[in-house]
């Protein structure tokens, strides 16, 4: 017997159904509504999780008194829980009294009560009446991210009685300096209609403030408006949510849904120190390597929407590029015995004492619990790859797109970084393979496809190898959150849950 079953409902009263003119007795209760046909064994019951809001009507007839209770649900098909929602309105007329005007007191106790049960929920760490500050790049993508929001978004927002703050990004590090400069405490949260670089932008400008140890705590959540929206596919996923085989905008409607429905969830962001010695922070991913490559090079492609990644791949490796490279990380405590699937590979594992910050300095010390300064060697403790690399590619959330699952295993905040390596000797055959295998993780199970879990690294790139040649004036494109960064020796640590993001995660 659930609890609901031996609660009394909070509100009772029969209505009729609009739609299928018959009469209809609801049940309110704190998590759900049960709807009665005839019988007393409910024909329907509504989770409060699939309800957007509701809103209160009056018929189009003059004399007609009653009024109407509007419900704005998201349902997935109930046998099948990773099916699309699909939106039903509840159109339910309520004419108790003789009177409008007491109709309308009644059907609005309905509408604050079910606003109230809702807006619980959300956030329950904060302010409720606060607006969401949106910020939209409406050149994302393939162009969709402004008709997203007027057309996908504020319907839902205004069904779940929402408020929203609208900023349109203007050019490229926009987003940036408005989050340096906000009134943070005027928002719930941040919400970003764009791709993955837009967020990036949003994350870095709140870890530039001077209140950075707060300001970084504001709740950021993702919207759809971009060409790959990893985030959104990693909510989703996360979420037990579909986002595979939809259009954008149907993917931006159910994410937007799901934001209604979310809280702040701890998450792992990681500080990246740059060859010209600056400080990112990132959220999703360093790419090196085939991954850049395709990244950087299908940015062409950016009308094609998704479709650019495949067709970037299938170009980049006909002409496939090596590149040789230094690769030193801390293993993840369940990886300390780290032995690469492919025995050629050789760790250099140091047997000195460990130490933590050998030469480091205290400056380093204070920021990075594993970092010594780029210009010194690694702390003794790290290991040592020195390869050839065809892919090269650090992840902290599972998804780097709709169709890549990187890592299956990680979380929003699982303290770690998934790093995926390939090192030359596949050929383009196994690669073109590898690469369609991509979409339920199943590249980590081909034996080339080497994968460590790590709490920091250094990778320092050393050239293209051609003909067993290695050309030092070439070493490949580095990217961070799909942004390019400047090519040299670069490092990274794990910032276990310094971040929140908004998900709807289910138990
Ligand atoms: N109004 C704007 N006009 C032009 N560029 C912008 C504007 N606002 C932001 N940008 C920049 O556009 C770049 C791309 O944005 P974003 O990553 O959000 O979309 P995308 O590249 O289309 O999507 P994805 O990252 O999912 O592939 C970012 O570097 C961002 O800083």
């Amino acid at each position: 017997m659930t609890s609901a079953e031996i609660e009394s409902p909070l509100m009772s009263d029969h209505f009729i159904n609009y739609k299928s003119k018959t009469k209809i007795k609801l049940e309110l209760y704190a998590n759900l509504i049960r709807f009665y046909a005839k019988n007393s064994i409910p024909d329907f019951i509504l989770n409060l999780n699939d309800l957007a809001g509701s809103s209160i009507g009056k018929g189009h007839n003059k004399d007609d008194t009653s009024s109407y209770l509007i419900l704005y649900t998201y349902i997935k098909n109930p046998n099948n829980p990773s099916s699309k929602r699909k939106r039903i309105t509840y159109e339910l007329s309520y004419s108790q009294y003789s009177t409008y005007e007491q109709n309308l007191i009644h059907v609005s106790k309905w509408h604050s009560q079910l606003d109230n049960i809702l807006k619980k929920r959300l956030y329950s760490h904060s302010d409720k009446l606060k607006p969401f500050l949106v910020l939209v790049n409406p050149n994302a993508g393939s162009g969709k991210a402004k008709n997203i929001y007027f057309e996908r978004v504020c319907p839902i927002f205004s069904e779940a009685n929402l408020s929203d703050v609208l900023v349109f990004t203007q050019q490229q590090n926009f987003a940036r300096e408005y989050v340096k400069e906000a009134k943070l405490d005027d928002f719930a949260a941040i919400l970003v209609i764009s791709g993955d670089g837009l967020m990036h932008e949003v994350i870095n400008g709140l870890m530039e403030r001077k209140d950075w140890p707060t300001a970084i705590k504001t709740p950021l959540g993702h919207i759809p408006g971009g060409s790959a929206n990893a985030l959104s596919c990693c909510v989703a996923y996360l979420s037990k949510e579909v986002f595979k085989g939809m259009s954008i905008e149907s993917f931006a409607a159910q994410t937007c849904f799901n934001l209604t429905k979310s809280l702040a969830n701890p998450l792992d962001l990681v500080a990246f120190e740059l060859s010209d010695r600056r400080i990112v922070h990132s959220f999703l991913s360093f790419e090196w390597a085939i991954i850049a490559d395709v990244d950087l090079e299908s940015e062409k492609y950016r009308f094609l929407g998704g479709m650019r990644f495949a067709l970037g791949a299938v170009k980049r490796i006909i002409n496939l590029r090596v590149y040789r490279g230094r690769f030193s990380f801390v293993p993840a405590d369940d990886y300390l015995d780290y032995e690469p699937k492919d025995s050629s590979i050789k760790i250099n594992r140091q047997k000195s004492p460990i130490d933590f910050n050998d030469g480091g300095s205290e400056e380093m010390e204070s920021k990075f619990k594993h970092l010594s300064p780029l210009d010194k060697p690694v702390p003794n403790n790290w290991l040592t790859i020195e390869e050839d690399f065809v892919l090269f590619l650090v992840t902290y959330l599972p998804l780097i797109s709709s169709d890549f699952l990187a890592s299956p295993q990680a979380t929003f905040n699982d303290g770690h970084m998934h790093v995926i390596f390939i090192k030359q000797g596949i050929t383009k055959t196994e690669l073109l393979k590898l690469f369609a295998n991509t979409e339920n993780g199943d590249h980590l199970k081909h034996h080339l496809v080497e994968y460590v879990k790590v709490k920091a690294f250094r990778l320092e790139p050393i050239g293209l190898v051609s003909n067993g040649q290695v050309d030092t004036s070439n070493r490949g494109i580095m990217m961070v959150d799909g942004e390019s960064v400047p090519t040299g020796p670069i490092q990274a640590e794990i910032m276990p849950s310094l971040g929140n993001i908004l998900a709807n995660l289910k138990e």
